[in-house]
């Protein structure tokens, strides 16, 4: 299968700091990637490296065999990587709609087309949008008024406007109930899997990991511990030292295990 993004050995120091030491690893089409590790392990640095944030002292990124490596991130966003926050980051005053709308605009670069007549621009492929992240009922609500859960569904669609060949997630459920959680994940599962778009996330939810990545690395303090299926990661026993500091690991393993069970369907 095509890898969409290859990392080959990133590094980055800040100061005399090894933030990030020789990362290594891809991601296919239609793929979930997830990149887990304790505070300070280097997560935010690697996501950063390959959305053009910030440019890596050694090391490469590709983004399906085009070398981007050090590129600015507008240009890597123009290139086929959308992105979305931790904190969601629609437009208050504007409704559902117009949000995707605009996506649509600055993606074909018809921004200096402006209001009003963009209000009629586009309008068809937003509606197209919504209704895959299950918010065409709401379009023309302003967003202002949404609920937090719902803001992250047209962030999720601003970020499909873009026609993302790879889509960076910033702990894509921070901030969310737990159901919400399940749904917004298992919903994003979906499109990435029927589209062929790939996926790399950071979370601190185990829960969401372990349910819905399809590979993961995992990190310590700038070193790759491990990386493979969430099976193969969750019996290495340096992970398992890591996370779960040894004693009651088999526990919150078996408790993970039991979760993934009810994998897609959401728990009280
Ligand atoms: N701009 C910076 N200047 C100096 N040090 C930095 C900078 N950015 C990150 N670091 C350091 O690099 C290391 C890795 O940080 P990073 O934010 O990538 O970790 P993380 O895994 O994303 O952590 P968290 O889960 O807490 O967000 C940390 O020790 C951090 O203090």
């Amino acid at each position: 299968m095509t890898a969409v993004l290859e990392v080959e050995g990133l590094h980055k120091t800040f100061g005399g700091l090894v933030a990030v030491e020789a990362a290594s690893f891809s991601v296919e089409a239609g793929r979930l990637f997830a990149i887990i590790g304790p505070n300070g392990a280097g997560k935010s640095t690697c996501f950063n490296m390959v959305g053009g944030q910030l440019r890596p002292d050694r090391g490469a990124v590709r983004l399906a065999g085009r070398d981007i490596t050090g590129e600015p991130p507008r240009r890597i966003w123009r290139l086929g990587v959308g992105r979305t926050f931790q904190v969601a980051a629609a437009f208050g005053s504007m409704t559902v709609a117009e949000n995707v709308q605009m996506a649509f605009l600055s993606h074909r670069r018809r921004i200096r087309a402006l209001l009003p007549p963009a209000r009629r621009l586009y309008r068809e492929e937003a509606l197209a949008v919504l209704d895959r992240v299950g918010m065409a009922g709401q379009a023309d609500r302003q967003c202002g008024q949404l609920a937090y859960g719902d803001i992250k569904r047209v962030e999720l669609a601003v970020a499909l406007a873009h026609r993302p060949k790879l889509l960076l997630m910033d702990e894509p459920t921070a901030g969310m109930a737990p159901r919400e959680r399940v749904e917004l994940m298992a919903l994003t599962a979906g499109i990435v899997r029927e589209s062929g778009i790939s996926v790399l996330f950071t979370e601190h939810d185990m829960d969401v990991v372990f349910a819905h990545a399809d590979r993961l690395l995992v990190l310590d303090r700038g070193r790759m511990v491990a990386e493979g299926t969430p099976a193969e990661v969750r019996d290495n026993p340096e992970v398992q030292r890591i996370y779960l500091g040894g004693a009651g690991a088999e526990a919150a393993l078996r408790q993970i295990e039991a979760r993934q069970g009810t994998r897609g369907e959401a728990r009280p």
